[in-house]
Formats: C-alpha cells, sequence, structure tokens
C-alpha cells in the first residue's frame, strides 16, 4: 500500500473511529442513515465480519453484522444499538455537537456519544481484539443497528423483530443499550418504562382580557394541569422519601403548552383564547396499571364536563406474548444473569442492583417477543449526560468499555447449557 495509506491506517485507533461514527449527522427530524450504514458496513468487513442491510422503511435501514459461531444450532446472541440521535441546540454547547472534539482531558464530545454511539463501536472493537486473539465464538453473535429509535422505533426496531429476518436468528438473549454510572459501579437494566404522550385539548369561552369568568379554554387547560401537577408531586414524593427509584413510579412532565393569539410582535394580550393545547410525557414502569392510569386521566385530569379532550399515544407494548409485564429475569431463573454477571466481574467490574430504566429503548420490543434483554452501556464515573447539553464520554472509559464487551461477548457466547429458549 501506498505510505500516504499505511500513515492513515497507524493513525487510525477505537478512538478515531468512534469519532468518525460520532461526526455522522444523524440528529431528528433528519437523521442520515446512509453515511453511518455505509461506514459501520466497511469497519465491520475490515474485521472480517458479514454485513447485511435491510430496509423494512424506505430509507430507514437495518444493519446486521454476523460472526459465525462454530454451534450455529444454539440460539444466538444479539447486541443491539440504534443509529439515530436526538437534536442538539449546537449555540449551547462548548464544542459543535457533530465535531467530536477530544479535549486535552480526555474528554469526547458529541450528541450521540453517551447515546448511543458508543456501544456501536465498542462491540465491533472487542469482536476485532477477540479474533486477534484467535477467540472462535460457540454461539454466533449478531450486533444490529437500527433506525428511528427516538422517535419511537416503530420504523425500526418493531418492524426488523417481527420479522422473518429476525426470527432466522435465532436470537436466545440480547443486549441493549443502557445509561451512564455515576460511580465506579456498572449499571444493569432489566426493564423500561413505558412512554405515552397524552395531549390535551381544552375549547371554552373567548373573551375580553379583564373579565374574570368560569369555563375559558386556559382556566379548563389550567385545572388539568394543576391536578397533573399533583399527581406528579406524589409519585415524586415517593422517590423524595427513598420508598422507590425514579424509574420505579410514574413519571408525567408537561412538554409543551399551545394557546394565545398570535400578534405580529408575540401574542395579542388582552384576549383570553377559546382553544389551548398542552403535551405531557408519561413514563410507567411495567407494574403499573395501565387500565388504572387511563382511568385516572378519564375521570380526574380530564373530564368530559369541562369541555376537553384528551389522546394517549401508546408508545410501545407493556406486556409481553403472554400478557406478562415487560421484564428479564435477574435471578438463577434466566442463566444469562450469571453469565453475564460473571463476565462482569472477569472484566474486574463491579455491578450494581439491576434497575428499571428511567427511560424507554428499543428493548421492549425483543423482550415483548419473549427473549430476554438487559440494557447496558459500560460507563462508569460518568456524568448522565444522554439528551442533555455538553454530552461526553471520557476516551478511558471508552477504551475499558472494549475490554468489558470482550468479557461479556466471549463469555455469553462460549455458554452452552441454554439449547432452547
Ligand atoms: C418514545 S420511545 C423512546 C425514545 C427515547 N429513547 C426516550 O426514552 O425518550
Ligand atoms: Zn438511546
Ligand atoms: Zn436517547
Amino acid at each position: 500500500s501506498s505510505p500516504s495509506s499505511h500513515n492513515r491506517e497507524e493513525l487510525e485507533t477505537p478512538i478515531t473511529r468512534f469519532q468518525q461514527y460520532l461526526r455522522f449527522k444523524t440528529a431528528h427530524p433528519n437523521p442520515n442513515y446512509t453515511a453511518p450504514v455505509s461506514f459501520l458496513t466497511a469497519l465491520a468487513k475490515s474485521i472480517g465480519l458479514v454485513t447485511q442491510s435491510i430496509e423494512f422503511t424506505p430509507n430507514k435501514p437495518v444493519l446486521l453484522v454476523t460472526w459465525p459461531g462454530s454451534k450455529p444450532s444454539l440460539p444466538s446472541i444479539l447486541f443491539n444499538s440504534h443509529l439515530d440521535s436526538v437534536p442538539a441546540e449546537p449555540t449551547k454547547w462548548l464544542h459543535p455537537p457533530f465535531s467530536a472534539v477530544h479535549t486535552p482531558d480526555g474528554k469526547i464530545f458529541a450528541r450521540g456519544a453517551q447515546d448511543d454511539k458508543c456501544i456501536a463501536i465498542q462491540y465491533l472493537e472487542a469482536i476485532r481484539n477477540l479474533k486477534s486473539k484467535n477467540f472462535i465464538p460457540t454461539r454466533t453473535i449478531h450486533i444490529s443497528y437500527v433506525p428511528d429509535e427516538e422517535i419511537g422505533g416503530f420504523d425500526g426496531a418493531a418492524k426488523f423483530v417481527n420479522s422473518k429476518e429476525f426470527r432466522h436468528l435465532n436470537v436466545g438473549f440480547a443486549l441493549d443499550e443502557g445509561q451512564a454510572s455515576v460511580n465506579d459501579e456498572f449499571r444493569v437494566f432489566f426493564a423500561d418504562r413505558s412512554p405515552w404522550n397524552l395531549i390535551i385539548r381544552a375549547k371554552g369561552k373567548p373573551g375580553h382580557g379583564s373579565r374574570m369568568y368560569d369555563d375559558g379554554a386556559m382556566e379548563n387547560l389550567m385545572k388539568s394541569i394543576e391536578i397533573i401537577s399533583r399527581f406528579r408531586e406524589s409519585q415524586f414524593d415517593v422517590v423524595k422519601a427513598g420508598k422507590a427509584a425514579n424509574s420505579e413510579v410514574i413519571s408525567v412532565n408537561p412538554v409543551y403548552l399551545k394557546a394565545g393569539i398570535p400578534s405580529p410582535t408575540g401574542f395579542v394580550m388582552n384576549m383570553q383564547p377559546s382553544e389551548a393545547e398542552a403535551g405531557f410525557d408519561l413514563r410507567l414502569p411495567p407494574t403499573a396499571d395501565p387500565d388504572l392510569m387511563k382511568k385516572r386521566i378519564a375521570e380526574e385530569w380530564v373530564p368530559a364536563i369541562r369541555n376537553m379532550t384528551y389522546e394517549i399515544i401508546e408508545k410501545g407494548p407493556l406486556r409481553d406474548h403472554m400478557g406478562r409485564p415487560l421484564m428479564t429475569a435477574v435471578d438463577d431463573s434466566n442463566p444469562w444473569w450469571g453469565v453475564f454477571r460473571q463476565a462482569i466481574a472477569a472484566a474486574g467490574g463491579k455491578l450494581a442492583k439491576p434497575e428499571i430504566l428511567l427511560s424507554t429503548t428499543d428493548a421492549r420490543f425483543i423482550r415483548q417477543l419473549g427473549i430476554p434483554v438487559f440494557g447496558f452501556s459500560p460507563m462508569t464515573n460518568t456524568p448522565i449526560l444522554l439528551h442533555d447539553h455538553n454530552e461526553f464520554l471520557e476516551d478511558t472509559v471508552f477504551l475499558k468499555g472494549i475490554e468489558v464487551y470482550e468479557h461479556i461477548i466471549s463469555s455469553l457466547s462460549s455458554f452452552e447449557e441454554v439449547h432452547s429458549t
């Protein structure tokens, strides 16, 4: 090869490959999927892995990377990550969010550094290292890179897991993204909370801004907001009293308000509008009763007598194919739990008590099939910055994660005792 390409190879490291992947503009509402899929395909091929790109929705590819095992009849292990990112507000960042600046103190700044482009590259780098140590997997290892997780996954993971292609993978156990840990213990997640979007629309009597009267649209909406705030406080109090983790209660947060009569300078100030709308992000832990929640919304939060309508958009399943809450067992009934725990120990890591994830991932679609899944992103001593400004990951944490996945991949793929799921 030419001297310049030789130099380039020497300059390429796991960190620079991570930076390259971070630079693709994968933020919604217009994520670029083509470029990162080409990049990952080339990277996987350079390691000697098999790749396949499938479009279940036009222009929304799922990239599947495979390392065949020596006993391909055994259920396989799947490592999932999503290609897309949430948007970033560049003016509020120290470094441009898609520049992947590596600072002298070792931080790599980028939207997606934690959520979840780190694991995308770590999976491949771990396999590269295992291959160079001549490790032969027993079970087949698959990596999936899916689109649209951040907007619900319906054109991504949801379609993928319900495809014949997915059935043919014969997945016995899967890992998906987790969340950073602020201390030195790795966190592992056995369930997600399920997201609901609640939209409340109020109608009411319009009138002069100076008048106080009943049944105005704003008045009606504000009453709902007050009642919802009290529910929010009751849930938060349980957390503050130390009786439950944040992820074990029902959260509800207002995410938008829409009302008022626009004027060239802002809003008309002396008119009470006849329509008002508010949007809420709700998250239900797997133990929550969805019917009770719906009754509460209908009877307490948005009673029809107050001239309001509402819409609940359930963004994903709450129960599996057997009607059970979507939770992966973290005891001896799940043999993968022991294998996973031992792999973390072998990597010199400490594991925190298994948790429910505060937010939501594509893992819920895989769990719905009855396949055990853990959420796991190896980031210790790291502030939790997903969806925040100045998202970063430290180089040493990223590199340690590769080592952790080497242990995980080798342990899981060598585990032979479970012959069916
Ligand atoms: C609304 S589906 C999940 C999207 C994103 N991962 C979240 O937790 O908000
Ligand atoms: Zn994510
Ligand atoms: Zn996210």
